[in-house]
């Protein structure tokens, strides 16, 4: 199994970044972790509770079980991925059934900076947007997808986003094997790494 680690700040194209390398890679040989998938259920807390919570701090994401499931996938065996609601701020009881590839990509902002996970990626890769483009992008997509308003976005980008950004995520990017400049869509990029996975999958 090949595994590739895909990290980058909020809104630096990740997700979009994973959706067009495995576009074109034959669906049955490539799976997908997402990091966000981890954040730790917080059904003891309430509603206004779990806004408070700091989601872009590693205390926030259960990456014992992210490490286990890669562990699991590593050896063939089929994992029950947990499902994440960011309307609810909560894991859902759902989970997705995700089975062992050739190449799983794992993603998420804080995948770089946990070292026993980062020591399980073959190829490590960074997202990189300028901050005030990701925040741009953050606000358009929270708002449309994820239930938040103007307030909300800019309050959390002060308080929390961009001090753990700063701290922990910027940082990580000197594990990077490769830095994807991701401002405008980077269609060399993403061919260069479609090419590097299509060779080891043979
Ligand atoms: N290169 C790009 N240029 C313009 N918009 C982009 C680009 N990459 C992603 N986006 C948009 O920015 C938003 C955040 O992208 P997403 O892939 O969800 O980022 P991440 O997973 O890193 O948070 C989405 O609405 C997406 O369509
Ligand atoms: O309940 C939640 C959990 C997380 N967030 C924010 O999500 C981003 C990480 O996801 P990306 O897809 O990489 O943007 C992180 O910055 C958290 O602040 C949230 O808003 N609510």
């Amino acid at each position: 199994m090949l595994v590739i680690g895909i990290a980058g700040g909020t809104g630096s194209g990740k997700t979009t970044v994973v959706h067009q390398i495995i576009n074109e890679l034959p669906e049955a040989e490539v799976g997908v972790i997402s990091q966000d998938s981890y954040y730790k259920a917080t059904d003891n807390l309430t509603f206004e509770e779990r806004t408070l919570i700091n989601f872009d701090h590693p205390r926030s994401i259960d990456f014992s079980l992210l490490v286990q499931h890669l562990k699991e996938l590593k050896t063939g065996n089929s994992i029950n991925q947990p499902v994440y609601s960011f309307v609810k701020h909560n894991r859902t009881s759902d989970s997705i059934l995700t089975h062992p590839r050739k190449v799983m990509i794992v993603e998420g902002i804080l995948i770089l900076s946990h070292q026993e996970l980062r020591d399980m990626f073959d190829i490590k890769i960074f997202v990189h947007a300028d901050s005030d483009e990701r925040l741009i992008r953050r606000l358009k997509r929270d708002i449309s997808d994820r239930g938040r308003d103007m307030t909300e976005v800019l309050d959390r980008y002060q308080n929390t986003l961009k001090p753990m950004h700063d701290q922990f995520i910027e940082p990580s990017k000197a594990y990077a094997d490769i830095i994807i400049p991701n401002d405008t869509y980077n269609t060399v990029a993403i061919d260069i790494v479609r090419t590097v996975i299509n060779e080891k999958i043979g």
